[in-house]
């Protein structure tokens, strides 16, 4: 992709060229193209509506002036109020126009981002930092939503009527307009303020800021430590001066700003001034009448609000590109699922000489395994050996850089997200309890599963009984703001999601530590319920879960070393017989 900007080495995720942004909001905003086209047309109208005001007021100060007639009077508050009363309305439909139009447009962005940052390869968003895609997800989404709610409508308004306006100036007299421009350096004085001196003092300003909170958040976070070690004086001294900088870089862009304004304030009294002494020269010599100079005057003075607003939009419009770039970005990033491959036949998992690493150099070497449909397999070996990484693998979050893995026949990159996940599924050891209903939580398994469906699930795991005495059952809220679920409630949680999806086979990143060892026994107890009759991948810290398997596999820094039914393995005398004893003598 021609300008995407991303230099070799880089680690942040990519950032799209501004015409590649451009196109991608053209592509969003396509679809309700003659919504568009109709916001624009009734924006166009209302400012070409508003502009008849000035000349009828400049009839009613000709008629004042002894030049008309009470008839010319009549006719010109007649133009005044049917042109306030159309111009009102018309108002209000074009902004709810453009509103409709950018929200349709907002809602297809947000979705193409979401749904993009949630299907990425996982290694690149590790390799970009997961930091850099919240921050885009949430202040870059927003940032652009601010713009297409309320800056777009607002520019689009300012040019109309800037660029009208001036048309009826000269309409009058084309001296007029030509008094009016000579209020454009001023303008441009402001604007290169607002978009080349303005910027890096906000970037500034939003560091400072970040760091402020940095602190404390830090300071929040770490509360206990900072109080068992007594820091608290330490850490507050640390806010304060994150804090005074903030304080001190937010004073210097407001003190900046509000210098910019002078310069528009500048524009505002040259133009109408010089407008004001060409209409008395005009007056004077009898090229127009009082009237028309009024409306001139008139003219210029509704200019005052576009053209501020143009200025400051332009602040505003470059930092919603640089954002809908970074947007962009992560649009346009492939996404490593092709979905081009066979139906898999069954659920035989075959991985021959797979090779991967997060960075260099590899953290598995070689790896061959089959588990037949029906089989479970347990991976067992010392921190770090690569037990984790290789259930990622063959759960699709990350794709292998040698070698392959096949489910029934089919390669598993070669399947789609929707494929993989009714067939596969992965759970890991930190589990996410979702904010919401017990019930909610569980149904993002299985959408369409009745309250039943849900309890005979919960109860194959053996989590009925502490479901039953909750207050509100199913309908008990849990996740954030809800009730705090233990870590062996959680789990049981993960595999009731996963008997719902029933999927072919099942990958188990067995999460004991926290459990405790009662609740180690009846997690291992719900797990052999959830397994019966599934393939099964078990990352297996604990022996006794690697005892219950079929067969043992075990790695070695990133190597299978040895591999057979767990009891004819602990009998022997290899790698396998010296975790079981060593486990043994630690119990
Ligand atoms: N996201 C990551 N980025 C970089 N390196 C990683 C990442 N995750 C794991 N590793 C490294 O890959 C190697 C294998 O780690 P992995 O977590 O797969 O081992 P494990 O056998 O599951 O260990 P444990 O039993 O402690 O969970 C280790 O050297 C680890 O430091």
């Amino acid at each position: 992709m021609s300008g995407r900007q991303r230099p070799a080495g880089d680690p942040t995720l990519p950032v799209a060229s501004a015409r590649e942004a451009r196109r991608h909001l053209w592509s969003v905003l396509r679809p309700d193209w003659p919504g568009a086209l109709l916001a624009i047309v009734v924006l166009v109208v209302t400012v070409a509506v508003g502009l008849v005001i000035p000349p009828a007021i400049g009839r009613v100060v000709d008629v004042a002036d002894g030049q008309g007639t009470r008839h010319d009077l009549a006719g010109a508050l007649l133009v005044i109020t049917v042109a306030t009363m159309i111009q009102g309305l018309t108002a209000s439909a074009g902004w709810y126009l453009v509103v409709r139009v950018g929200e349709g447009a907002l809602a297809a962005l947000r979705e193409a981002v979401l749904g993009h940052a949630l299907a990425i390869p996982r290694a690149s968003v590790e390799r970009g930092g997961t930091g850099d895609l919240v921050s885009r997800v949430s202040n870059d989404v927003d940032r652009v939503s601010q713009a297409l709610r309320e800056g777009v409508p607002e520019l689009l308004w300012s040019i109309f009527t800037v660029a009208l306006t001036l048309v009826g100036l000269a309409a009058l007299d084309w001296r007029f307009a030509l008094a009016g421009l000579v209020s454009l350096p001023f303008y441009a004085w402001a604007a290169h303020g607002y978009t080349v001196i303005a910027p890096p003092l906000y970037v500034d300003e939003r560091r400072a800021e970040g760091d402020r909170s940095q602190q404390l958040l830090e300071a929040l976070g770490g509360a206990r430590t900072i109080q068992a070690l007594v820091l608290g004086p330490r850490h507050l001294r640390r806010v304060e001066a994150a804090s005074e900088a903030a304080r001190l870089r937010s004073i210097r862009a407001a003190d900046t700003t509000a210098w910019f304004f002078s310069r528009i304030h500048a524009g505002e009294l040259t133009g109408t001034a010089t407008v004001l002494l060409v209409g008395a020269a005009l007056v004077g010599d009898g090229s127009v009448s009082l009237g028309a100079a009024t409306a001139a005057a008139l003219y210029f003075i509704r200019l005052y609000d576009p053209i501020g607003a143009l200025v400051h939009l332009l602040d505003e419009i470059q930092s919603a590109t640089a954002s809908l770039r970074r947007l962009t970005g992560i649009v346009q990033l492939p996404l490593d699922r092709r979905a081009d491959g066979p139906t898999p036949r069954d659920s035989r998992l075959v991985l021959a000489g797979v090779g991967f690493g997060y960075d260099d150099p590899d953290v598995l070497h070689q790896v061959d395994l089959v588990v037949e449909p029906g089989e479970h397999v347990a991976l067992v070996g010392t921190s770090g050996a690569g037990k984790t990484t290789l259930a990622a693998l063959v759960a699709g979050i990350h794709t292998p850089r040698a070698g392959r893995i096949e489910l029934g026949g089919t390669a598993v990159d070669a399947l789609s997200r929707e494929q993989l996940s009714a067939r596969v599924t992965l759970v890991t050891q930190e589990v996410h309890v979702f904010a919401g209903t017990l019930a909610q939580d569980l149904r993002l398994a299985r959408p369409e599963a009745s309250d039943d469906d849900l309890l005979a699930a919960l109860s194959a795991v053996g989590a009925l009984d502490w479901v039953a005495v909750l207050p509100d059952g199913l309908a008990t809220r849990v996740g954030a703001g809800g009730r705090a679920l233990t870590p062996l409630q959680a789990q049981q949680l993960a595999l009731t999601r996963l008997v719902l999806r029933d999927p072919d086979l099942a990958i188990l990143d067995e999460a004991t530590a926290e459990a405790g060892s009662t609740g180690a026994r009846q997690l291992e107890a719900s797990m052999a319920r959830v397994l019966a009759g599934r393939t099964a991948l078990l990352v297996a810290h604990r022996l006794s879960t690697a005892a219950a398997a079929d067969r043992v596999v075990v790695l070695e820094r990133g190597r299978v070393v040895e591999e057979g039914p767990p009891d004819v393995l602990a009998a022997g005398d290899g790698p396998y017989a010296r975790l079981w004893r060593a486990w043994q003598s630690a119990r």
